[in-house]
């Protein structure tokens, strides 16, 4: 899929979006984590493997977060997901405080608000199922199986002529894509994909992508895809970086008309500013620069500027 279509889908998903939530006032905050802090302890040894981490996710957004291992991804992620509970700080999803859940409100929220998408595709997919029936079957653990839906939701994500198939007879890109079909079939608010193209080479990465797009775009669900890899930053709007359990920066790339009239997408770089001000400077600004220990900060009218402290 063109990449200069990101601008239209994002505002086709903002529409979808907003006629759900009643409103286009009642958008902002869809996920909000404010403070997040996630402590392990093995064997005495205290692992934090959140340390304060902020994000706020609006309705009908399609978001990636990236990081490298061992940042905190799928801290965040069993987090936002229901299966783990924090330590402290304030993690809420469509109106869901996760912190405080009930078993059986819990159950509600894995079975109807959110759906997901996994890398490994063995656990997305039952082996013994067609690309049609696995659709089908979480609509009818919810009592509501529809298989005319599951067709064109199939469709949606462009594996129709997969619906008669076993994930065995599929390949691994269209099993990603039955995937995500099944994980919006009982129509949640909220997708989470952990490195879906993790198994994946770049092409067919990129349909799994287009097929997430076009969901965000369709049906207006809340989209956060997990993972390690930087690419994915050309394939959304927003990308946000974790580092050391925290957000560190965004990539966001918008849409803009040039002086030749033709559309074209730019793309910025942000740190993420917490409510006691601070941030973290880019690593390659870092670098360029060789900043270390200390920095000198001058307030203009209208910019901060960062200096080296040794000059
Ligand atoms: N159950 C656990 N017990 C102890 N430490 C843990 C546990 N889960 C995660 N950690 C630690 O927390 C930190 C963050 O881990 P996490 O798995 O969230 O990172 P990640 O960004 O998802 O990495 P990857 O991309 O490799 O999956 C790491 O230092 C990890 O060792």
């Amino acid at each position: 899929m063109a990449v200069t279509d990101l601008g239209e889908l994002q505002r086709r998903a903002a529409e979808r979006a907003a006629a759900r939530a009643g409103g286009t006032d009642r958008l902002r905050g869809h996920i909000v984590c404010d403070g997040l802090v996630r402590i392990f302890k093995t064997e005495g040894v205290e692992v934090v493997a959140l340390q304060g981490l902020d994000l706020v996710v609006d309705r009908g957004e399609l978001l990636a977060i990236v990081g490298a291992s061992g940042s905190g991804k799928s801290t965040m992620l069993n987090i936002l997901s229901g299966l783990d509970v924090p330590t402290a700080g304030i993690a809420q999803v469509a109106g869901f405080d996760l912190l405080t859940l009930t078993a059986k409100r819990r159950l509600r929220y894995r079975r109807k608000v959110v759906g997901f998408v996994w890398q490994q595709t063995g656990r997305n997919l039952l082996p013994y199922l067609t690309a049609r029936e696995n659709v089908e079957l979480p609509m009818s653990l919810v009592g509501r199986a529809n298989r005319k839906r599951a067709m064109e939701l199939l469709e949606m994500v462009g594996v129709a002529h997969c619906a008669g198939r076993r994930p065995d007879q599929m390949s691994g890109g269209e099993q990603q894509r039955t995937a995500v079909a099944v994980a919006v079939a009982n129509d949640p608010e909220v997708l989470f994909a952990d490195e879906p193209t993790g198994e994946l080479d770049e092409a067919t990465a990129a349909d799994v992508f287009g097929a997430l797009r076009t969901i965000n775009a369709e049906l207006g669900v809340t989209i956060v895809i997990v993972t390690h890899d930087h690419t994915v930053a050309d394939q959304v709007r927003r990308t946000v970086a974790i580092r050391d359990g925290r957000t560190a920066s965004e990539v966001r790339r918008t849409a803009r008309t040039g002086a030749d009239g033709l559309e074209e997408i730019v793309s910025e770089e942000y740190a993420v500013l917490d409510r006691t001000g601070r941030m973290q400077l880019p690593a390659n600004f870092v670098d360029a620069l060789t900043l270390k220990d200390r920095v000198k900060l001058t307030l203009e009218q209208d910019h901060v500027q960062v200096r080296p402290g040794d000059e």
